[in-house]
């Protein structure tokens, strides 16, 4: 897919997502707008707290929802409106990981089946041996081996091994856009510090952009570029991680920001929390 000087990853714009069921209509995006360069790669995350609209928002942009109203352009085209070479190449180039890796796996087959699959779909090696070389290759970068790993099934590896799982197949398939919805999210502590740092990785050495979808505003601030802090379907602040979380404008973000847990026993609890309202 061609990639003309200025022209960014992905463009969403005003984006709206109505969902309607009987005489019920539920506005999950409310005239979204949001553009990753792609260039340098960086981790942008969506904040907000549950049903704010960031699975919407990531399911639109994977191409798996769509818009009620506006436009998702990968690479300056409209996702809805590639041709079928092209939409092959957005397949391969927009990788999701998700927040459960059970969910995506097929019991019946073994690990290996995964990355099988994606090699053959998108014709990423010409023989046995390159594939086996592919495979390694993804594996080594999630700190793990074909042979601890491919021949079993999901319910014999731990939830943080098949979460590396997801990673190293996306991370194959040698994408520029990972949309990770809460990745983190049901992994211990270490796990998380290692998946966190996987992402730092992929950001700086395979020039992999991140969008990371979190209600967790702390490892945004580890790891995170940029921030858009989403509140009822729209984006109601977006900045610098660090500055935005250091110094909240949007009484919502404030809100949000206050119940981040303080780890040091020294700092002091801040219990004049604002109760939000609306604007
Ligand atoms: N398929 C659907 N049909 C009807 N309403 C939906 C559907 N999917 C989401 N919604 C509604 O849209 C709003 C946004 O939901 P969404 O899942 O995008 O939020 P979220 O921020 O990802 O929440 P969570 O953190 O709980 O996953 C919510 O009010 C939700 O109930």
């Amino acid at each position: 897919m061609a990639e003309s000087n200025g022209t960014p990853l992905l463009e969403v714009s005003g984006a709206t997502k109505i969902y309607k069921k009987g005489k019920e209509s539920t506005k999950a995006l409310d005239d979204v707008d949001l553009v990753l360069s792609g260039s340098p790669a960086t981790i942008t995350t969506i904040a907000g707290e549950s049903g704010s609209g960031k699975t919407t928002l990531a399911d639109t942009i994977l191409g798996f929802t769509k818009l009620t109203d506006g436009t998702v352009r990968y690479r300056g085209q409209d996702i809805q409106r590639l041709p079928k070479d092209q939409r092959l190449e957005y397949r391969r180039e927009v990788q999701a990981v998700f927040q459960d890796p059970f969910g995506v796996y097929n019991p019946f087959y073994k690990i290996r089946h995964i990355f099988d699959v994606a090699i053959k779909r998108f014709r990423l090696a010409s023989n046995d041996n390159a594939a086996r070389d592919l495979i390694e290759d993804a594996l080594s970068v999630v700190g793990m081996r074909g042979d601890e790993v491919l021949d079993k099934h999901p319910h014999q590896l731990s939830g943080g091994q098949r979460q590396r799982m997801m990673v190293a197949r996306a991370y194959l398939l040698k994408p520029r856009l990972i949309v990770a919805d809460e990745p983190v999210s049901m992994v211990d502590a270490s796990l998380r510090a290692m998946i966190l740092d996987i992402m730092l990785r992929l950001r700086d050495e395979h020039a992999i952009s991140f969008l990371y979808i979190t209600h967790d505003l702390s490892t945004a601030y580890q790891i995170g570029d940029d921030i858009c802090i989403l509140y009822r379907g729209e984006i109601v602040e977006r900045g610098d991680t660090q500055r935005v979380i250091d110094d909240p404008q949007h009484s919502y973000s404030k809100l949000l920001i206050s119940s981040i847990p303080v780890p040091d026993p020294d700092v002091v609890w801040d219990t004049s929390a604002v109760t939000y309202e609306g604007n």
